[in-house]
This record gives structure tokens, sequence and C-alpha cells, in this order.
């Protein structure tokens, strides 16, 4: 199987120092979790908003981990000015830019206000011109609209008004999280597509809630959208593929008030996928022969690195090779040091070994 175009979040806003450390800390776990293509997000404290940060942060994202592409992300931004998009794509390092609705989750503060599409209009052209992927939070920032409304469902109406008025920009409606939002991409056209998490399909509303180290935005759901979930990760159907959305917040900061909003999942990215699909079949959720090794390899790697346009992988290109041996998910990763501790949320779950072919 190939590496996975996925999603990750690899530094967090620490304390002055911190926030190297930690990136060093994750850097390598991206192929220890089967990937070798991220989509680096920008919800750094500062965001990233300039082309010139981008290409500093993977810089130092490279000499951490050579063997891995990372495409970057701008953090959508008054400062992001249709100028920017053009520097950007000229760049070649850029991919997208990614939209947080303001206050929805870790580092959204500077992110967008509830009138975007019109304040951002002219951004949004120059982004379907210069082929760059919008990438959505999609929730709206405050309470539910009612008491059976997520936030995720009521951000679905933005989506459509995105498409229609840009229906060429390519969108990926990021970590879906309930059945609502894969209809509402399915809706749209090939230039929409949505992302699963690992997380999101083993999580619900009930376990993330009162586990800090299960806790993300947006907030797992039921059972029957995590079922739902599961069957589009598992379907082959190209508009859904991968993305980790691993968010490394240290174990003293998930221990405090208020808890940050996201799961660490990198380190086992692929074997925790394999794992929820694996107790999926059990519970009867999927059949076992919807597994093939071909969905899989559509929902991890093909689907996405398609989408973003990436060269198809070489058939005798690098393979990620899974192994029974006993290996169980660890409680924690930490720094050589001890000093830095990122907690992982299925403590003790059996787990393939993974190892690379080259
Ligand atoms: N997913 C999360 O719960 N948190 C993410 C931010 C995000 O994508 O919402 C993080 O970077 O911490």
């Amino acid at each position: 199987m190939f590496g996975i175009a996925t999603i990750g979040r690899h530094a967090c806003p620490f304390e002055a120092g911190q926030e190297l450390q930690v990136m060093e800390l994750v850097t390598p776990t991206i192929r220890q979790g089967g990937v070798d293509t991220v989509f680096v997000m920008p919800n750094l404290q500062p965001p990233i908003t300039s082309v010139a940060q981008a290409l500093e942060y993977q810089s130092r994202l490279r000499s951490i981990e050579p063997k891995v592409n990372f495409l970057m992300s701008l953090y959508l931004h008054p400062s992001v000015t249709p100028e920017v998009i053009a520097e950007a794509s000229l760049s070649r390092a850029i991919a997208g830019v990614k939209l947080y609705p303001q206050g929805v989750t870790t580092n959204s503060e500077s992110g967008v206000a509830g009138d975007f599409l019109e304040t951002y209009s002219s951004v949004f052209a120059a982004m379907e011109q210069h082929d760059l992927v919008l990438n959505l939070h999609g929730e709206v920032p405050g309470a539910p609209p009612s008491a059976n409304m997520s936030l995720e469902e009521a951000f679905l109406p933005d989506l459509k008004r995105i498409h229609e008025k840009f229906p060429r920009l390519r969108c990926v409606l990021e970590h879906c999280s309930t059945a609502a939002a894969l209809d509402a991409v399915r809706a749209c056209g090939p230039s929409v597509a949505g992302t699963i998490t690992a997380h999101h399909l083993y999580l619900t509303g009930d376990i993330s809630e009162v586990d800090p180290l299960a806790f993300c935005k947006p907030i797992p759901k039921t059972a029957e959208d995590r079922d739902a979930l599961i069957k589009a990760a598992s379907s082959g159907d190209p508009k859904f593929f991968f993305g980790s959305d691993s968010a490394p917040h240290l174990l003293v900061s998930k221990s405090g008030k208020p808890v940050p909003a996201g799961v660490y999942t990198q380190s086992f990215a692929s074997q925790l996928v394999i794992l929820a699909l694996e107790e999926a079949i059990e519970k009867g959720i999927i059949e076992e022969h919807e597994v093939t090794q071909e969905r899989l390899e559509q929902f991890l790697s093909r689907s996405g690195r398609r989408f973003y346009k990436l060269p198809e992988p070489a058939a005798d290109g690098p393979k990620i090779v899974l192994r029974r041996t006993g290996e169980t998910i660890p409680k924690s990763i930490k720094s050589a040091d001890g000093t830095l501790e990122i907690g992982l949320s299925r403590h003790s779950a059996p787990i393939f070994s993974l190892s690379w072919t080259s």
C-alpha cells in the first residue's frame, strides 16, 4: 500500500521553544503511521498567513524528515489577498488555503466571520483561477441553531453556496463527522471532496465528550453517523479520502481546563483506520469482502493524491507493509528527554506493526 495524502498539524502554540520541540517529536511519526505526503495545517500561533512563513515552516519540516512530501497551506485571513494567492500558486509549495470560522476550534481566533463568502469572494475567485484548494473547517461558531442540528450540519448550506458560486474551486470539507456532511459532499460536483479522520471512524460523542484525549472538533456524533463514515471510507468513492487531522496537544494541556480540541493519531494513522474497519466488520456494520486492498488504497492514498493532482505513485514505489506482531498502542509518545508527552486515545488496542518497503 502507498503512503497517504493526509492532514496533520505538526506544531502547537506552546511557550517559546516548545513549538520546535513538539515539531521534532511529531514529524518523524508521520512515516511511522504509514504516511509520506501530508497537507500541513496552518493553525499555528501566529497562524501561517504568508508565503514566506509557509516556506520557512516547510523547510524546517523537511530538515527533520526529508522523506515526506510537505504540502503547505495558508490560513484564510484578511492578509491573504488575491495577490498572495498568485504568489502562493507560483511558489508551488502551497496546495491550499484553510478556512476556520472564528472561534470554532484550536487557534481559530483569527478565522473568518459569518459573511466570509462576500468578504473573501475575490480571494476565492483567485484560488479558482490558480487552482488552489479551499480546505474547510465546516462548523458554524456558537451554539447549534436547534437541538437536533449539529454545528457541522448548520455549515452545510455554506458549502453549497461556495460551490454554486465557484464551481471549479476545489473544496475539501475536512474531518466530516455526520451522515449529512457526506450527503452534502455527494450532492456537489467532482470539485468537492470530504476527508475522514481515523478517530471519527471509532469515536462517538458520548466518549469524546468525557475523555480529553478523544475530544476534538467537530465533536464525533452518533453511532449512525460513525457508521455512515465507515461505509464512505470503505466504499471506494473517490470523493472521500483519509485526512488524519492529527492534533498533537501535550498531555499537560489535555489534563487542564479548558481541554483543547484535537486527537493525536499520527504515529498510528493507517493502523487506526484499519483497526476501526476491522471492528466495523466484527460489529456487522460492513462486510469483510467490502474492505479490499484496492479500496483501502483508494481511501488511504489514491483518491487524496488525485484530488491534489499529485503524480500517480509508481508501481514499484514505496509501500507500507502491515504485519500482526502483537503490537499495541502505547499510552503516549515522549521526547527523548521525557519533558514532552503526547497522549494516545486508544491505549493498549491491538494494532498491526507497520514498515515501509523503501
Ligand atoms: N480537530 C481538532 O479538534 N483540532 C485541530 C484543529 C481543527 O482542525 O479543528 C487542532 O489543530 O488542534
